[in-house]
C-alpha cells in the first residue's frame, strides 16, 4: 500500500470546492507534502482545451461524457500515475464522481454506461478520500451569481442541481470509506476546522 493520498474534491457548483483547496494546498505544503495540484476536466495541456469545449459548447450529453473522460484519461496519464509513482500526494478539483453526479445524475445519462467509462480508463485507481462538500441549492447559487460570468453548467436550472446533488449523496452513500460528507453551509473558518481534522488522520497514517 502506498503512504501518499490521492484525495478528490467534489460537489455543486458554488459549495465552495476552490476556495478549500487552497487551504488544503497549503495546510500539506507546510507538513513537507510534496503536492500537486490539479482539476478536472483539465489538469494538461489537451485536458484545459477539452475543458474549454465542455464548458462553452452545446452537445449530445454522451458526447460530454465521453470528452470529460478522455480529458481523465490524459490527466491520469500525464499527471496523477506518474505523481502517485513517484510519491507526491495529489489533490484533484473533481474527478470521476463529478461525471456519475452531472452527466448520470444531472444530465440523466445511464449509470451503466458511466460504469463502463470508469472501468476503461481507471480501472484500478480510486482516490483515497473524496471530500464532498455539501449545500442546498439557493445556497450555491447565492455565492455563484455573487461572483462570476456563469459557464454552460453554472447556467443549468434548479432540476438540474437538484439531480446533481442527489448523486453525489446517493455515491457517498455507496461508498463510505473513501467519501466525507462535509457540511460546506458553515462559514470557510468551521469547516477548515472539520479539514484540518480529516488531514491530520490522513497525515498520521504515514
Ligand atoms: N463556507 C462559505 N461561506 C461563505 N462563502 C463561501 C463559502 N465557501 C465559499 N464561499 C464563497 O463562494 C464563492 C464560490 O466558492 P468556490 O469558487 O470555492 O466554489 P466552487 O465549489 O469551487 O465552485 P465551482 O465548482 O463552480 O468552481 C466564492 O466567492 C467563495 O468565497
Ligand atoms: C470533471 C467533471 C466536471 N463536470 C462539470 C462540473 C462543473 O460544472 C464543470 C467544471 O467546473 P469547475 O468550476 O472547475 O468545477 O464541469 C462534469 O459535468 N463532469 C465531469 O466529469
Amino acid at each position: 500500500m502506498r503512504n501518499n493520498k490521492f484525495i478528490t474534491f467534489e460537489g455543486i457548483d458554488g459549495a465552495g470546492k476552490s476556495t478549500h483547496i487552497a487551504f488544503v494546498s497549503k495546510y500539506l505544503q507546510d507538513r513537507g507534502i510534496d503536492l500537486v495540484s490539479s482539476r478536472e476536466p483539465g489538469g494538461t495541456q489537451l485536458g484545459e482545451k477539452l475543458r474549454e469545449l465542455v464548458l462553452h459548447e452545446t452537445m449530445h450529453l454522451e458526447t460530454e461524457a465521453l470528452l470529460m473522460f478522455a480529458s481523465r484519461r490524459e490527466h491520469i496519464a500525464q499527471v496523477i500515475a506518474p505523481a502517485l509513482a513517484r510519491g507526491a500526494w495529489v489533490i484533484s478539483d473533481r474527478f470521476t464522481d463529478a461525471s456519475f453526479a452531472y452527466q448520470g445524475g444531472g444530465r440523466g445519462m445511464d449509470l451503466a454506461k458511466l460504469d463502463a467509462l470508469e472501468q476503461w480508463v481507471h480501472p484500478h485507481l480510486q482516490p483515497d478520500l473524496t471530500l464532498l462538500f455539501d449545500v442546498p441549492l439557493d445556497v450555491a447559487r447565492a455565492r455563484l451569481d455573487a461572483t462570476r460570468t456563469l459557464d454552460k453548467f453554472e447556467q443549468e436550472k434548479t432540476d438540474f442541481f437538484a439531480a446533481t446533488r442527489n448523486e453525489y449523496l446517493r455515491r457517498a452513500a455507496q461508498f463510505p470509506q473513501r467519501f466525507r460528507l462535509v457540511d460546506a453551509t458553515r462559514t470557510i473558518a468551521e469547516i477548515e476546522v472539520e479539514i484540518t481534522g480529516i488531514l491530520d488522520d490522513l497525515l498520521a497514517q504515514r
